[in-house]
């Protein structure tokens, strides 16, 4: 039962929040108010004419479906029988402020003056109708006509009780207190409409202003001539004097600025002042006291309480990016393979692992105090406390005994677990447990996690669900020999973020030399991924677009430093918040910045063919583009020094290592060894700063990538993928040919010849075979395109070469020459 009231009461709200949404939507406020003011046009042009023919059209009077009859009024028998209902049956000539009122209940509407003006308006409005059609009943001798039933049945009801004289009284008082309070007309109020005699006064001062000293001081000496003497009298004239003249620089609101003559006269008759003070302050006081000062009415200046913004969120709600694709739906979770997650270590093999290492430290001298072991899905942890005086080193030292008495490979000894204050020794299970995508996925820590770019990585050895955020990372470097789950794992990266983000919030460059890894996400093009513009491919396989691309992102990464630095905010999440509340202006450029995670497959490729030229944009990606949500993650088979570079290292604090060959690469990648050690098939150690977390990679393959990108590639997507900045290169190469024979590179000669005997239009040959670097080998290319001797561009393929011999080479180049 509760439930169902429950229910009950979030769909009432529901409804109610609906029926908010469409009174507050302005298109409904538009119409809604564009009614009511033609409506009441309707109804004035209504009740005048019905004055006039209300006699004529009496027969219409609720005979409004009958076609025979006909009505005067203007506006036909809807007009007649509304004018009837309103003036006759209701409040007479009054009801003409009913389309006023209406008239101006449309105006506000269509202005967006606040509702409470509406309400104050119609309060007021319906006490003047019922007040008007009383006073009308009144003197019109309750003509119904005039004062409706309304006034007509006021009157009769009131008379009795207060009988006419009563009435008039009550109705003057009606009128007095409406004008009182609405037009707030007080006593002082009509005091000041009337002259004031202070300006009477002052008027006649002016006229009079040289006599104005003899006349004071004639009333003074009138008032006070028994009691002084001349000498003060005299006195007091200079007294006076300065007075007058302090008056007349309070008056002219200094005007006048005390002169050294005034100063003088102060100075003169300061002793008499102090003898006569209280005269003088009196006087003074009462020259002050008439010059009363009439304050003006300062009009209260409107205030909205609130800005604009806050307005514009009322009015059309918070800005939702997802909105273009509303419909979108996110994968569901039956798209992904269910394995049997339960882990099956059989207590035999517990305890026999744990005899063995029991032995092999004791045959060390190694007693042991306390053993423990948790079971992973693919290792199990033995935590071990040795008894006391018993170095760590010692232990650490005996990893391959151990790894020998258990013949097992993927031993690993931690030595002491991080605040645990134990020994670990990791032993891999006969049978190991695969991580499903699925269960991962599934998670509630996944699902309830509030992190901006949440990734399901696998799972731990305590069997929890693994879970870092690519927000806070902000970039990620993956290395492991091939075949040990790097692909797996970048699939599995890509799965976490397809499942938790919109497309709109989401952007992926990826970067694939291998050309199979990640085409699948070919399907999810409009969706979810971005490339240069005029490219046909979004998945990026050729090592010139990467250049560009890298150079692109670090272009997109400036303009949006711009944007933020307009938006007065610090990182992407607070100005998309920003912007998501309307307080920035898409006019002025500001947008909804999805994050863009860029995938390069397959660094070391990179590296080896286009060297500085992506080191040096990815670096400043990495360096840079945390705070503006481009993230990077950089897989690579061989992790060398010269490919895991210092400066590539120093900006990826987030490092995952698969299994490596050797104790060296495992120290190249994670600054420790260990990888080396591990098993492979998704057996990973990440490493943040300086913690090593031993997970197991969830499996997804390519059959639920699949279903997956057919999912999302099936729904309404939008027109293309998401543009990035265009980058033409420092030469121009990016988009146009050198065609001047003049600025042609030296080796064009050399490098022709090169083509045309190997037949192959590559630059990658001419890199070779010249040894040049990548960006020249381009340029060459590019001149030998103008030139006519190698075909354009056709992505993957190389380029088709249009001489077939060095004759015909020699020929043209002469021809070339001669012309
Ligand atoms: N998390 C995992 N769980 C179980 N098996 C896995 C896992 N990851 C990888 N494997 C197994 O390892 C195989 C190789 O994985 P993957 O293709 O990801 O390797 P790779 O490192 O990308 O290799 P390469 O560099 O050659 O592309 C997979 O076909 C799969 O059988």
């Amino acid at each position: 039962m509760p439930k169902k009231s429950n229910k009950k009461v979030t769909k009432n709200t529901e409804r109610k929040e609906k029926l908010r949404e469409f009174a507050n939507n302005r298109q409904t406020q538009t119409v809604f108010g564009l009614f009511m003011l033609l409506f009441s046009i309707f109804l004035f042009t209504a009740f005048i004419s019905f004055f006039f023919t209300w006699q004529a059209d009496q027969s219409t009077v609720n005979q409004l479906a009958n076609k025979a009859i006909e009505a005067q009024n203007l506006l036909g028998k809807l007009g007649a029988n509304l004018s009837y209902f309103f003036i006759y049956k209701g409040f007479g000539v009054a009801a003409i402020l009913i389309p006023v009122l209406l008239f101006f209940t449309g105006l506000y509407i269509l202005l967006k003056i606040p509702i409470k003006k509406i309400f104050k308006s119609w309060n007021w409005g319906m006490l003047g109708l019922i007040w008007t059609a009383t006073t009308f009943g009144f003197f019109a001798d309750k003509n119904a006509l005039i004062a409706g039933v309304v006034g007509v049945e006021l009157n009769s009801f009131l008379i009795p009780y207060l009988a006419p004289l009563g009435l008039i009284i009550l109705i003057v008082f009606g009128y007095a207190t409406y004008f009182v309070i609405r037009f707030k007309i007080t006593p002082e109020k009509i005091k000041g409409w009337l002259p004031k005699k202070e300006d009477i006064s002052e008027l006649k001062n002016s006229f009079k202003a040289t006599e104005s000293d003899e006349n004071l001081d004639d009333e003074e000496d009138n008032k006070d001539s028994e009691e002084k003497n001349t000498s003060i009298n005299d006195e007091n004239e200079i007294i006076k004097e300065k007075i007058i003249s302090l008056d007349e620089f309070e008056e002219k609101d200094q005007e006048v600025k005390p002169t050294s003559t005034f100063e003088m006269a102060v100075k003169n008759v300061s002793p008499t002042i102090q003898n006569h003070s209280n005269i003088n302050v009196s006087k003074k006081e009462e020259i002050k006291e008439e010059l009363k000062i009439d304050v003006e009415q300062v009009k209260k200046e409107e205030i909205t309480t609130s800005n604009l913004s806050d307005q514009l969120v009322k009015d059309f709600g918070e800005f939702d990016p997802t909105l273009d694709l509303g419909n979108y739906k996110f994968p569901t979770l039956n798209l992904l393979r269910e394995f049997d997650d339960s882990i099956s270590v059989d207590a035999g093999e517990l305890e026999a692992n744990k005899n063995k290492i029991v032995d092999t430290l004791n045959n060390y001298k190694i007693g042991i105090a306390q053993i423990k072991a948790t079971v992973g899905p693919t290792i199990t942890l033995y935590e071990i406390v040795p008894e006391a005086g018993i170095r760590i080193s010692k232990i650490k030292n005996l990893e391959d005994d151990i790894a020998l008495s258990l013949s097992a490979l993927g031993i690993r000894i931690i030595a002491p677990i991080p605040g645990k204050g134990t020994i670990g020794i990791e032993v891999p299970n006969q049978k190991a447990t695969v991580v499903s995508m699925n269960s991962v996925i599934a998670s509630n820590r996944f699902q309830q996690s509030k992190m901006e770019l949440p990734i399901a990585l696998g799972k731990t050895i305590a069997n929890e669900t693994f879970i870092f955020d690519l927000a806070k990372a902000p970039h990620l470097l993956m290395a492991g020999a091939t075949g040990q789950g790097k692909s797996v794992g970048l699939n599995a990266i890509l799965t976490s973020l397809l499942y938790k983000k919109h497309p709109a919030e989401i952007k992926f460059v990826l970067v694939d030399p291998k050309k199979v890894e990640l085409t699948l996400f070919n399907k999810i093009e409009r969706h979810y991924l971005a490339k240069l513009p005029d490219t046909d491919e979004a998945i990026i396989t050729d090592t010139t677009k990467v250049v560009h691309t890298l150079n692109s992102l670090c272009i997109e990464m400036d303009n949006r430093y711009d944007l933020l630095k307009d938006a007065m905010v610090r990182n992407i999440k607070e100005y998309n918040e920003k912007f998501k509340a309307r307080k920035l202006n898409p006019n002025e450029g500001h947008k909804f910045l999805p994050y863009i995670v860029l995938v390069i497959d397959e660094f070391a490729d990179l590296i080896m063919t286009a060297g500085k030229e992506v080191e040096t944009p990815i670096a400043r990606l990495a360096q840079l583009a945390r705070a503006i949500g481009i993230h990077l993650i950089v897989a690579t088979q061989r992790p060398s020094v010269n490919v895991i570079t210092g400066i590539i290292k120093a900006n990826f604090p987030l490092r995952i290592a698969f299994r490596v060959t050797s104790k060296i690469d495992s120290r190249t990648i994670l600054d420790a060894p260990g990888a080396d050690q591990l098993i492979g098939r998704g057996d990973l150690l990440i490493s943040s700063g300086n913690d090593l977390i031993r997970v197991q990679c969830a499996f997804v393959d390519t059959p639920e990538v699949e279903k997956i990108t057919d999912f999302i590639g099936s729904q309404r997507a939008y027109p293309e993928a998401y543009q990035l900045p265009e980058y033409v290169g420092e030469d121009g190469s990016g988009t146009e040919l050198d065609i001047d024979i003049a600025d042609r590179d030296k080796l064009f000669r050399e490098a022709a010849e090169t083509i045309v005997i190997a037949q192959q239009g590559s630059a990658s040959l001419l890199q070779r075979k010249l040894k040049l670097g990548y960006n020249r080998a381009g340029r060459l290319i590019d001149q030998l395109e103008a030139a006519g001797i190698v075909g354009p561009f056709e992505g993957s393929k190389a380029r088709q070469v249009l001489i077939n011999d060095l004759a015909s080479l020699d020929q043209m180049l002469a021809d070339e020459k001669n012309n």
